[in-house]
């Protein structure tokens, strides 16, 4: 379990996050949305102690993460864009990884995806060489290489082709099958449809709303994620002021 309490975070005068407070239980996928800049990347990063909140304090299973870093082994963290030394092999990658991990690294490592990916295939290419796709998969088998509780996924299928992505979501339903605590933060609306328990939707760095899916089609009437996010972004985004052709004709 997660629990973030009245984060805040700028950067400069941006304030990208404002007094975000939310609990993420344990066997949840929780889909983490809002428009382009609204703060998801910069919340998760703070979940992950990688930018640190002006303000406010997360949890980890009860433990607060200032200072520490150990809660860390318990969370697998798929980038967005992962980024990597490009001389280094895949499989050196993956060496380096587990030789990081020795200590809290279970006996028995999740290679699911590796074998699922065909990523032994290509374990002597170098990081600089791959495909944008063949890096994501890369992120993706390391993600849950050490079978962690808790999984971090930033634009999971973003870049893979029809079967890796397919691939990946049935990953991510046996995970949650297993009581895992998986975020995923993404713009592909039926992904989220097919794998979300519950939305957190974040708009200018505030919690707008966070409510199961079930909750969330119920309100809205609609029978698809995307069509509900749609009718509620509506409502809060005045389109008028954001279409710059409106008041431009002389
Ligand atoms: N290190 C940083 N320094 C300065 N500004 C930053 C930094 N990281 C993020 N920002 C700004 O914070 C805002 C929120 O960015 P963030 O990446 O969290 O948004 P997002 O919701 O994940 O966006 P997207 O949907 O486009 O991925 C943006 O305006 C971004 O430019």
């Amino acid at each position: 379990m997660i629990r973030a309490e009245n984060i805040h975070k700028s950067f400069g005068k941006l304030h990208v996050l404002r007094d975000v407070s939310v609990t993420l239980p344990g066997g949840r996928v929780v889909a983490v949305i809002g428009p382009n800049g609204s703060g998801k990347t910069t919340f998760i990063k703070t979940l992950l102690g990688m930018v640190v909140p002006d303000k406010g304090d997360i949890f980890v299973e009860d433990q607060s993460i200032a200072n520490r870093h150990d809660y860390r082994s318990q969370i697998g963290y798929m980038p967005q864009i992962g980024k990597y030394p490009t001389n280094l092999k895949i499989k050196q990658l993956f060496n380096m990884m587990a030789d990081l991990r020795r200590e809290t690294a279970p006996k028995a490592l999740d290679e699911y995806l590796v074998a699922a990916f065909g990523l032994r295939e290509m374990f002597e290419k170098p990081l600089g060489t791959l495909s944008g796709g063949t890096k994501q998969k890369v992120s993706a088998a390391l993600a849950f290489l050490f079978n962690p509780p808790i999984l971090i996924l930033d634009e999971p299928t973003a870049g893979l082709d029809p079967l890796s992505s397919e691939l990946l979501k049935e990953k991510i339903q046996q995970e949650h099958q297993r009581g895992k605590l998986i975020l995923i933060t993404s713009h592909v609306m039926s992904d989220l449809d097919e794998l979300a328990t519950d939305v957190l939707y974040l708009q200018d760095g505030s919690v707008q709303f966070y409510k199961s899916l079930e909750e969330l089609k119920e309100e809205t009437g609609e029978q698809k994620l995307g069509r509900a996010i749609a009718q509620i972004m509506s409502k809060t985004v005045s389109f008028n002021n954001k279409n710059p052709l409106v008041g431009q004709q002389s």
